[in-house]
């Protein structure tokens, strides 16, 4: 099972030999990370990062492992945004040269980047953002601004305090004509003394959501004030601007300049799953341990995980960690295929990458973040502690439904996607790809329900069509009301809370697909196959509230444990005393209470000022 989990037996083995790397380094550790005050946190990241960088060169580790490393030390920051996104924004957006001068210093960590877009007036509109880079021939340079309050950039992570360098996206105007977003690469800080740069305000942009989490990252706010740089660092693969000011457009899509989030978006899905599997790990393991109320006889008291209720909040989660994860190896594959396309000026799949990219983003961190909050509340109380790891889980991948694009955003442009789809296939045009199933709009639109016995429901191909002539149906009624505005864009509107559904009956359609043929493939070990049956029928069956799920839960139940021991975490990265390998909860939340700073003493700071006061003054009164 852990094989069919990480993809294959060398996937076991690195991802092991990482884990286990930073489970046993106590620089990495992480227990009391949000007894921590922002500024120690903060220095906590810095100190960890730089030992993780230690670490891979004197290691000579793979870029595979270094990868592994940031993600099992588990703690945002600012390497995230330099490996995430500054190194694929320039690879993708830079020409050969820009690539050769800027990713040799990125590779060897002589500058540290991060991805500056979101301003604080723009964040889903990156066509509205109002940052500017203003030609000067005189000089051959860029004059980039911030002429309003609302286009100072805001969120870019590792912005605040660490980065040393930014592409920042930013209005191209030359020759008096705005071009609109175009990417530049910007210094913002010395490299002697780490002072910002002439004309460049930063810092940190506060606190945000839970006690550890993102706290660790540094997110920043930064105003320019006509801060000069060359004109060659304008990422100039996509467009490019003369030395006497003529802006030249390359023949690619325009769109390839948002290429850099199509790439984390397609490594989000990834992420979602792996979180999704942490919590269901940490609530399965636990529902086995806890027990609550016996029979009346007084017998032996009930695991939580044996209630129906509990099987029926908490197995479509344990389905959906698996279905993340096998959508999510499919999209690394199609991102890969349409990044080899587009090397050859191939750029037909490039709306399908946009729309597959963007919904099951969208989707995936939709529900991981909803599983998590109530993985939290399938554990009862102790699921409310930080020693079980879920607060952090959950504050940590909240902001993945907004970060990359907000969710409702996204899916409304795999609407787009799929009402352009619906009005091909009326004129005749075949639907290809993700889409293809449009094309049998005649059957899918009459056929009466293809499962009668309750047998069928558990047949992947009957189960297909159920989710084709949903999606289908749903896509298509869309089309039919929007054509009755008067105006497309109108209607787009007036349908949108319609179009947001019927893009997730695609994406869902999307996934069940990918899990159905993953279980066409050959997959290893005694069961596992019978097993990852039952949880895609799990997954398929509890979107659409069937009544066969009683029974599938029962079959899972047994395994429950097995299924989530083969996501083959260590306590380390877990984090939690409720989802330990070794069951032993009550001693570790009993051992990890006492850590908590506020029981350094046991008469507490405050006492003898506020408590000791009042509590005689009472006691005083009382005697009256
Ligand atoms: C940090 C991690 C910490 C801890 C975890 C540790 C380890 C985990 C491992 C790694 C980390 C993984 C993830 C973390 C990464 C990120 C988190 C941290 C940082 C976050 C960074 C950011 O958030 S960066 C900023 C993100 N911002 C957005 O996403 C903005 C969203 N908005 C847009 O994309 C666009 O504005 C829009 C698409 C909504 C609209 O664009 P617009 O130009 O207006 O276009 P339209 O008019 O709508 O459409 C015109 C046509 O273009 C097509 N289109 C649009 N977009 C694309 C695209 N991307 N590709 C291809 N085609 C596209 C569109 O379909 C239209 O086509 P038509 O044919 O219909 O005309
Ligand atoms: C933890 C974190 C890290 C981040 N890191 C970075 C970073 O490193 N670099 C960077 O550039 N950015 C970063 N961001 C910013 C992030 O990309 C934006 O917050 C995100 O793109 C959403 O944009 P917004 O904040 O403008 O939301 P808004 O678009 O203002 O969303 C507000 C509400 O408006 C709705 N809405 C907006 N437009 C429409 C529409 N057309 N139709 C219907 N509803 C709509 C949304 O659905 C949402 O409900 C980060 C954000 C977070 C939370």
């Amino acid at each position: 099972m852990k094989v069919a989990w990480a993809g294959s037996r060398h996937a076991v083995e690195v991802a092991d030999r990482m884990a286990c790397l930073v489970a046993s380094d106590p620089v990495f550790r992480k227990d009391t990370r949000t007894m921590l005050s922002r500024k120690e946190l903060f220095k906590d990241t810095l100190k960890k990062a730089a030992h993780a960088w230690k670490r891979t060169v004197e290691l000579h580790l793979t870029e595979e492992e270094a990868n592994l490393l940031r993600l099992y030390i588990d703690q945002p920051g600012y390497v995230d945004l330099h490996w995430v996104m500054f190194v694929p924004a320039i690879k993708g957006q830079g020409t050969e040269e820009q690539q050769k001068k800027w990713l040799t210093m990125a590779y060897k960590f002589q500058i540290i980047g991060t991805y500056a877009q979101t301003e604080l007036g723009h964040g889903s509109n990156v066509q509205g953002l109002e940052t500017t880079a203003t030609f000067d021939p005189s000089t051959d340079e860029f004059i980039m601004h911030s002429p309003t309050l609302t286009s100072s950039k805001w969120w870019p992570g590792g912005l605040g305090k660490t980065s040393t360098h930014a592409v920042v996206y930013a209005r191209l105007i030359t020759e008096g004509k705005d071009y609109g977003i175009h990417g530049f690469i910007m210094q913002l800080r010395s490299l002697d003394d780490h002072s910002p740069l002439p004309g460049i305000t930063i810092g940190d942009i506060g606190g945000k959501f839970g006690s550890g989490a993102y706290n660790s990252m540094d997110n920043g706010v930064m105003r320019l004030d006509h801060v000069r740089i060359p004109r060659d660092q304008m990422l100039m693969r996509l467009a490019q601007v003369t030395r006497e000011g003529k802006y030249v457009h390359s023949d690619v899509p325009k769109q390839l300049l948002y290429g850099t989030m199509v790439y984390v978006r397609q490594t989000i899905v990834a992420d979602a799953s792996r979180a999704l599997s942490r919590a269901v790990c940490i609530a399965v393991r636990y529902g086995a341990i806890r027990k609550q109320f016996g029979s009346k006889a007084g017998g032996p008291e009930t695991q939580v995980l044996n209630y129906k209720t509990q099987q029926s909040r908490l197995f479509p989660f344990l389905a959906s960690a698996y279905a993340f994860r096998f959508v999510g190896q499919w999209l690394k594959w199609l991102y890969t295929d349409v990044t080899q396309k587009l090397e050859s000026k191939d750029f037909s799949t490039l709306p399908e990458a946009h729309a597959c990219t963007a919904g099951l983003k969208s989707v995936t961190t939709s529900a991981t973040a909803d599983a998590i909050e109530e993985c939290q509340k399938l554990c009862g109380g102790h699921g409310y502690l930080n020693s079980s790891g879920l607060p952090e889980l959950f504050a940590v991948n909240l902001p993945a439904c907004t970060y990359e694009g907000d969710n409702v955003v996204l899916l409304l442009q795999v609407a787009r996607f799929l009402m352009k789809t619906v009005s091909q296939v009326a004129s005749g045009k075949q639907p290809v790809g993700t889409t293809a199933y449009m094309g049998n709009i005649q059957h899918l639109m009459q056929c009466k329900s293809v499962v009668n016995t309750v047998e069928d429901w558990l047949n992947p191909a009957a189960i297909k069509e159920v989710f084709e002539a949903r999606a289908l149906r749903m896509a298509v009624n869309c089309a039919q009301n929007i054509s009755k505005a008067p105006s497309q864009e109108e209607g787009f509107s007036e349908l949108s809370p319609d179009l947001v559904e019927a893009a997730v009956a695609h994406v869902q359609l999307i996934i069940v697909t990918k899990f159905i043929e993953k279980l066409q493939e050959d997959i290893l070990g005694h069961g596992v196959k019978e097993q990852l049956q039952k949880l895609c029928g799990i997954y398929a069956l509890h979107l659409i509230h069937n009544e066969r799920l009683g029974k599938l839960y029962a079959q899972v139940r047994p395994n429950a444990v097995a299924l989530v021991d083969a996501f083959d975490y260590t306590d380390h990265y877990l984090g939690s005393a409720l989802g330990r390998y070794d069951g032993d909860v009550y001693s570790a939340l009993y051992k990890e209470a006492w850590k908590d700073p506020l029981n350094e003493t046991v008469v507490p700071d405050g006492y003898q000022e506020h408590l000791r006061p009042l509590l005689k003054q009472q006691l005083k009164l009382s005697r009256l």
